[in-house]
């Protein structure tokens, strides 16, 4: 089939590329001529593991291309796939603007039938808003889709091919006879593909990310009872997580959820039930409790150093909102970085690819260490807040050398408790008991 995919960010390139590996013909559109540039020239324009070889070969193939004209995607496409930003308005509502502008633009350009799909998450009624906006431009016939995307950054491709389910939210037959071939690659005997009409789908989406936000914060409240009562949040996790009506992901505590999507969809979902007059009462503690868990994080920082946290030097392991990314939208650790700044600490960091946008951001505030050892160089304290793999099982003989002290603030709970006893760190951790260096007598 031949689709455009318009937005080439984390899905809309994820999106395309699996598209094109499975025979269709795509042609993705970004406003961005730089990362156009880049892509024409084969180059991945951010970090997504297994994104580059499937990239590439549709590339070579002919069946992948990139344009920042947009006519030429539109006259050459059946399917438009809408993958655009819906960054949160300042009252906290998803800013629709890029999606409405495009389909402006579309109704504009179009001179044929087009199935115009949208894939960014949206509130309830924005296939509504597209459709009245596509149909003042034109004399066309077209349908509008919503078709939610549930992929994660760090594991996006395998998400896309192998989805857990996938919702088109339809009530032409025509639509749901040709989403049923697209997405026929990707389903086993076609029973993850839900059809439902446009507004359950958009709603399923935020429905999908505040729930998963609710078992994050609901852990990181556990955690918080942990360390008052003397138990072990990861205990709980396994405890509870074994049994099947709860399921074993999403219930690791930490320094509360980060990224480009829980907290602006949580916020939106709770924006909507307000514009409808009433309230979402879990999802407002949900945010709450999740801005609680970093400052609560954070607080043991500045606790443990007292007044004499000024001048003191940490070392940051991870920058990212979670491993496998280079994004550091809404990300736990710049939140700390900067708090800590503001207290007059020296910051010197590490990630294994998010450095680069780091830098971007903050410049010169902060250190930027070659590799993770180097990072703890005459540092008064080692924190951790992404659980990139390389920091499960570090060399921890050089851990002791490097640090000023053996201090661990760990908000991804990485180490065995046991293990840093014997080793003799202070180690902080999120929800297990504090392990202090025993003092001889
Ligand atoms: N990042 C993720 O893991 C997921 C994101 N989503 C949703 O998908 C949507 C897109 O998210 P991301 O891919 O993260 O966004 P992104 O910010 O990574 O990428 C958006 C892209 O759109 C381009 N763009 C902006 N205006 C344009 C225009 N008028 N014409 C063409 N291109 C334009 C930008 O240059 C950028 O390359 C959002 O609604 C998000 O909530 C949904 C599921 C997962
Ligand atoms: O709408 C979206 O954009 C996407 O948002 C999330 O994906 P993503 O943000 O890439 O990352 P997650 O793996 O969900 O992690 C989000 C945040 O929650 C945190 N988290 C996750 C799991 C957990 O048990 N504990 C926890 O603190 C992570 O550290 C991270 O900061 C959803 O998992 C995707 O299904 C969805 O498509």
């Amino acid at each position: 089939m031949k689709i455009a995919v318009i937005g080439t960010g984390y899905v809309g390139l994820v999106t395309g590329t699996c598209l094109a590996e499975t025979g269709n013909n795509v042609i993705c559109v970004d406003i961005d001529a730089n990362k156009v540039g880049k892509m024409q020239e084969s180059i991945v324009p951010f970090y997504e593991p297994d994104l580059e070889s499937l990239f590439k070969r549709n590339i070579h193939n002919g069946t992948l291309s990139f344009t920042t004209n947009l006519e030429e995607a539109v006259n050459e496409s059946l399917i438009i796939i809408l993958a655009l930003p819906t960054p949160p308005s300042e009252d906290g509502s998803a800013d629709l603007s890029y999606v409405l502008n495009t389909a402006e633009a579309i109704g504009k350009l179009m001179t044929s039938y087009k199935i115009i799909v949208n894939k960014s998450t949206v509130p309830v009624g924005t296939a509504d808003k597209v459709r009245e906006t596509v149909a003042n431009y034109t004399k066309h016939n077209f349908d509008v889709v919503s078709n939610p995307e549930f992929l994660r950054e760090g594991v996006a491709v395998n998400d896309f091919m192998k989805p857990s389910r996938v919702i088109v939210g339809t009530r032409s037959e025509k639509v749901k006879k040709i989403f049923s071939e697209l997405y026929a690659p990707y389903m086993r005997q076609g029973e993850r593909l839900i059809f439902m009409d446009e507004r359950s789908a958009e709603l399923t989406k935020y429905a999908a990310n505040a729930f998963l936000a609710t078992k994050i914060s609901f852990m990181n409240e556990m955690a918080g009872l942990c360390e008052i009562l003397g138990a072990n949040v990861e205990e709980i996790r396994r405890g509870i997580g074994m049994d099947d009506r709860i399921g074993k992901q999403f219930l690791y505590a930490g320094v509360g959820y980060g990224g480009s999507c829980f907290p602006k969809d949580v916020q939106a979902l709770a924006k909507t039930a307000i514009e409808i007059g009433g309230d979402f009462r879990i999802v407002d503690a949900v945010m709450k409790t999740n801005y609680a868990q970093r400052e609560k994080f954070l607080d043991k920082i500045i606790n443990y150093f007292g007044a004499n946290l000024k001048g003191k030097k940490l070392a940051f392991w991870g920058l990212a909102f979670k491993p496998e990314t280079d994004d550091l939208r809404e990300a736990p650790a710049l939140y700390l970085i900067e708090e800590l700044l503001k207290e007059g600490v020296e910051i010197v960091t590490y990630d294994p690819v998010a450095m680069e946008n780091t830098k971007k951001q903050l410049g010169d505030k902060i250190g930027y260490a070659k590799n993770q050892y180097e990072c703890l160089e005459k540092a008064d304290a080692l924190v951790i807040v992404t659980e990139w793999k390389n920091f499960r099982n570090p060399d921890f003989d050089q851990i002791a050398e490097k640090l000023n002290d053996k201090v661990i603030f760990d908000g991804r709970n990485l180490y065995n408790l046991e293990r840093m006893q014997e080793l003799g760190f202070y180690y902080n951790s999120i929800g297990r008991q504090l392990v202090q260096p025993k003092t001889s007598n």
